[in-house]
Order: structure tokens, then C-alpha cells, then sequence
């Protein structure tokens, strides 16, 4: 069966856990230190409802409030992960302006986002509620997940969501209703 290539890009303040749900999607691996990112692209097989998938993921380098959105990125990407630690209130206040900035820079009133609160098992540091991400990503009309890429919980799930979201975005369209009233 033929196969679909999806680009994906995640986004996120620096340290939320970009690069470690990346490894941890593409190798099965949590790797315990910290390297900030520049940038970097993984490549990845799946396949959601048999339909065969190649995922170019790209990892950015982490945004803060300041960081102008880099317009590369607006271009030829199907989808967004957009990540923040639930152990950081100051992660969540910037995926807001991150997410902001996405939407501007494609010139679209929705574009295809999984918002991601990550750090899990950190659950006696958590300083966002799991309300608060999904009353977020309800209103941006995303998915919405928790994970943990230390312990690989829901790691795959987010691009299982977002693989389906895409999918709903370029889909054909709905088959038209044949009822004719007269
Ligand atoms: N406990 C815990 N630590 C995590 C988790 N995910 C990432 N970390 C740790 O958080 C730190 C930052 O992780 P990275 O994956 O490098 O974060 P990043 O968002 O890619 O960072 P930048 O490249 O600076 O933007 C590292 O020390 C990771 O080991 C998680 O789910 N749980």
C-alpha cells in the first residue's frame, strides 16, 4: 500500500521535554541530560487505521516569549506538536504566544495541533492543572495530551492524534448528501 509522508514540527519553551518525545517516539529511549536543540529532524514509520505513514518529525530549538516565529516553519508542515511541562507555568504562558504567533504566521484560523503538557511522573512538581491544558487546547479546537517521555506514557498517542487530525484537515471532502428535496 502506498504510503503518506507527513512533516510535523514541535514547538515548546526550552527544557518542556521537545527533544526527549522525539527520542523517545523515534529510538524507544529516555535520555537523561540535557543538550539544547538547534535543530533536528528524525524520520519515522507508523501506521494509524492501515493506512502507512514516513513522519518527518522536526525538533526546534526552544522559543520563549520573545522568539519571532520562524516563518520556515509555516511552510510544507502538515502538523504541530506544541509542548509545554506541567511542572512550568511559565512553558504554558509561552505555547499560548507560540501557538499565537503559528497560527499568524500561516495565515490560517486553524491549523492541525496536538498541545502536549509532558513531564508526568514529575507529579509533586506540577504546577499546571491537566483543567487548565484542556480548557487550552479546547479552545485553539486541538487534541489534547499528558505524557511523560521518561516513562514513554502517551508518547505515541500524539502522533496517533495528530496523524488523524491531519488526516481530517486534507481528507477528501465529505461525500455530498444525494437527498434532493422537492
Ligand atoms: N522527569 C522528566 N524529565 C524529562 C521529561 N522529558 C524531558 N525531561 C528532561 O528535561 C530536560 C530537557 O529535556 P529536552 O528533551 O532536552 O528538552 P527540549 O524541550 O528539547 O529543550 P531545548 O532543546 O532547550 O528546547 C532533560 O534533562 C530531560 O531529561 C519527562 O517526561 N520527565
Amino acid at each position: 500500500m502506498a504510503y503518506k509522508e507527513r512533516n510535523i514540527a514541535i514547538f515548546g519553551y526550552r527544557s518542556v521535554g521537545k527533544s526527549s518525545l522525539s527520542i523517545q517516539f523515534v529510538q524507544g529511549q529516555f535520555v537523561d541530560s540535557y543538550d539544547p536543540t538547534i535543530e533536528n529532524t528524525f524520520s519515522k514509520s507508523t501506521t494509524v487505521n492501515s493506512q502507512k505513514y514516513v513522519i518527518k518529525l522536526v525538533d526546534t530549538a526552544g522559543q520563549d516569549e520573545y522568539s519571532i516565529f520562524p516563518v520556515q516553519y509555516s511552510m510544507d508542515f502538515h502538523g504541530y506538536v506544541l509542548v509545554y511541562s506541567i511542572t512550568s507555568q511559565k512553558s504554558f504562558e509561552v505555547i499560548k504566544n507560540v501557538y499565537d504567533k503559528l497560527l499568524d504566521a500561516m495565515g490560517k484560523a486553524r491549523v492541525p495541533v496536538v498541545l502536549v503538557g509532558n513531564k508526568t511522573d514529575l507529579y509533586s512538581e506540577r504546577a499546571v492543572s491537566s483543567e487548565e491544558g484542556r480548557k487550552l487546547a479546547e479552545s485553539w479546537n486541538a487534541q489534547f495530551l499528558e505524557t511523560s517521555a521518561k516513562q514513554n506514557e502517551s508518547v505515541a498517542d500524539i502522533f496517533q492524534k495528530l496523524l488523524i487530525l491531519i488526516e481530517r484537515e486534507n481528507g477528501p471532502a465529505p461525500e455530498k448528501n444525494s437527498c434532493v428535496i422537492s
